[in-house]
């Protein structure tokens, strides 16, 4: 495939807004990230999402949109295409503009032992809106071909890793860590595909007990945690839970974690030991790899909280496990990674190149995906 200029859209499981960024790439080795852009939800549509996750527990057939759902979705596809259109206003009249639309859709329920996952988010509706061919729907293939349908993002995270700047290149395997309201890691080895799973609530957990303990969406760059402390029987009840003994591929659904092990906490404490939790949820993912990752690149909102970066740290020196970066370190950018992996993801989809792995997703063979819809 000739490079095209795609862009990406991510409304990821934080449900906190829409996250747009540009890349140029063949879907293979070409990548050129370009700018990126953010629209936030406001309080109210972001209550209206997380009552989508109940209305949606009833889904038993991927099409289904029961109660308002598919009004939902209507209202979710009209929002990103505003974003897309608000996005390429700012681009600078001499650059290059977007080509093809990779689109996430919002996630409202995930049961991959079921071979269910289903993304509210109309292909067809935003092509027409947005005036470009938009893929969508990548991980149903997946989930057919006996994946988890998530995570995705390894594919991206393995051509980033080609790009690192020699300092970070030359230690492999290098671990890409995704922190939004769950987390991911994708190890990229020297040779060979990404191996990848979800490993545990990231942002999620942490977001639900300060909008209902202290009445704000999230803890800003740890503040509230900053007042607390680490309650250790509380992080160990949450790792004696059974999902952290699976091996091979696993993802999971918001609702997985609940606040149930930290109820009774004061506000403070509970924020500082839900990073805690956070941060022993990634780092115990080395005792599912076959080798420890010698460097860790940490994206998505949770790299913003102090508490989470610093515990990791603390964790990779106990296990040996080389050093805990943020993406920008590397050159990267934690916040638009997700959108751009969506426009890189859309690129492989139409040369017909795997999305993903047997190690990423547990699926049978590299397996392909998305829809396209045309204008
Ligand atoms: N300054 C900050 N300090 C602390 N936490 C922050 C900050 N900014 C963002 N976050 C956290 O990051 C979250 C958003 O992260 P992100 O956009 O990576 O998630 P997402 O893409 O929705 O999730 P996922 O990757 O699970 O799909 C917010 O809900 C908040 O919890
Ligand atoms: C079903 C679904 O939307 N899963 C998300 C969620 O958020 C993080 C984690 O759980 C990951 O598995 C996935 O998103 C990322 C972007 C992925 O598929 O790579």
């Amino acid at each position: 495939m000739t490079e095209t200029c795609v862009l990406g859209l991510m409304s990821g499981t934080s449900m906190d807004g829409i996250d747009l960024a540009l890349v140029e790439t063949d879907g293979d080795a070409r990548v050129r990230r370009g700018a990126s852009y953010f629209v936030a939800y406001e309080a109210g549509f972001r209550r209206r999402l997380e009552a989508a996750l109940e209305t949606a527990r009833s889904i038993e057939a991927r099409h289904e949109r029961p109660g308002d759902l598919a009004a939902l979705e209507d209202e979710i596809t009209r929002r990103h295409a505003v974003a897309v259109r608000a996005f390429v206003d700012t681009l600078p009249k001499s650059g290059p503009k977007p080509t093809l639309i990779g689109f996430h859709g919002q996630t409202v329920l995930h049961r991959p032992e079921r071979a269910l996952t289903v993304q509210l988010g109309d292909g067809a509706l935003l092509a027409r809106e947005t005036g470009l061919p938009v893929v969508f729907d990548m991980r149903a293939n997946d989930m057919a071909q006996g994946g988890q349908g998530a995570p995705l993002v390894p594919a991206y995270h393995a051509a980033l890793a080609r790009t690192l700047p020699a300092e970070f290149a030359g230690r492999p395997p290098v671990a890409f860590v995704n922190i939004g309201g769950i987390s991911n890691i994708s190890v990229v080895p020297q040779r060979g595909d990404p191996i990848a799973f979800d490993t545990g609530p990231g942002n999620a957990l942490i977001d639900q007990w300060v909008a209902g303990e202290g009445g704000v969406p999230f803890d800003a760059d740890g503040m509230i945690a900053s007042e607390g402390r680490v309650r250790g029987g509380v992080v160990e009840a949450y790792l004696a839970n059974p999902w952290f003994e699976r091996t091979g591929a696993k993802s999971l659904d918001r609702a997985d974690f609940t606040l149930e092990p930290a109820r009774g906490l004061e506000l403070a404490d509970g924020a500082r030991t839900l990073a805690a939790v956070s941060a022993a949820a990634i780092m115990k993912a080395v005792e599912n790899l076959p080798k420890t990752p010698r460097l860790w690149i940490l994206c998505g909102g949770g790299r913003k909280n102090p508490h989470i970066v610093a515990d990791m740290r603390e964790e990779a020196q106990r296990r040996g496990a080389g050093d805990v970066i943020l993406a920008e370190d590397a050159g990267l950018d934690g916040d638009a990674m997700e959108a751009e992996a969506w426009a890189y993801l859309a690129a492989r989809s139409r040369t017909g190149l795997p999305l993903t792995w047997p190690t990423t997703t547990g699926c049978r063979k590299p397996a392909s995906g998305g829809v396209l819809a045309l204008p």
